[in-house]
């Protein structure tokens, strides 16, 4: 399954959130494979729709972008799948409302783990380290107020935050075991 065609209609069953380069795109596609569920990375439905991202910023400007980004959230949420969102997509109040309730996994990472990842990509907001701290420091509060569950990225392995994160989706849909008045 691709990461921009988003399989049935539902619940997701993780949605990762978080700073650029904390491994939202990484451990979610590693997440789905364990629960045998499509991944949609909102980042890459923007860019399959609308060309790099970069370059949306570049020639529209961030409010461009961050409309064609909530649209693509609002599309992800409605399927049946674990679904990544775009770093800075947490800031728009529409996609807080919807959300409230839903398995929202927040991924954190080090200033020093993020610095050697940071030189890989090109991300328009995150030039620097000294960038992604700052936007962090800002954004905290949002991420950790929507945030069901934290996983750090820093420092282990993507396979072994992956199972966690999957085996807590698993716990977090288990029907609860029935008390003794359900049984009678
Ligand atoms: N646990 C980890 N250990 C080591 N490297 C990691 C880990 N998680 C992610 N990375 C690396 O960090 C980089 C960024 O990961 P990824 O692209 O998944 O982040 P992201 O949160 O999706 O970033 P963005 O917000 O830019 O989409 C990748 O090179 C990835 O291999
Ligand atoms: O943190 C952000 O605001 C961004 C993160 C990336 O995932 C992209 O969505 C884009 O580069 C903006
Ligand atoms: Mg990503």
């Amino acid at each position: 399954m691709s990461e921009i065609d988003g399989g049935a209609s539902g619940t997701p069953a993780v949605v990762l959130i978080g700073p650029p380069a904390a491994g939202k795109s990484r451990v979610g596609r590693r997440v789905a494979r364990i629960l045998d569920l499509p991944v949609i990375d909102t980042d890459k439905v923007v860019a399959a729709e609308h060309g790099p991202i970069p370059e949306i910023f570049a020639f529209h400007g961030e409010p461009h972008f961050r409309a064609l980004e909530r649209a693509a959230v609002a599309d992800a949420l409605r399927h049946r799948a674990v679904v990544s969102l775009g770093g800075g997509a947490v800031l728009d109040p529409e996609t807080q409302q919807q959300l409230a309730g839903m398995p929202v996994v927040l991924l954190t990472a080090s200033a020093d783990a993020v610095a050697e990842r940071l030189e890989k990509g090109a991300r328009p907001l995150s030039a620097s380290v000294d960038a992604w701290v700052a936007l962090v420091a800002q954004r905290r509060p949002v991420y950790e107020r929507l945030a069901a569950a934290v996983w750090d990225t820093s420092a282990r392995p993507i396979d072994r935050i992956a199972a966690e994160i999957a085996e807590w989706a698993t716990d977090r849909e288990a029907p609860a075991s029935p008390t003794e008045g359900d049984r009678a």
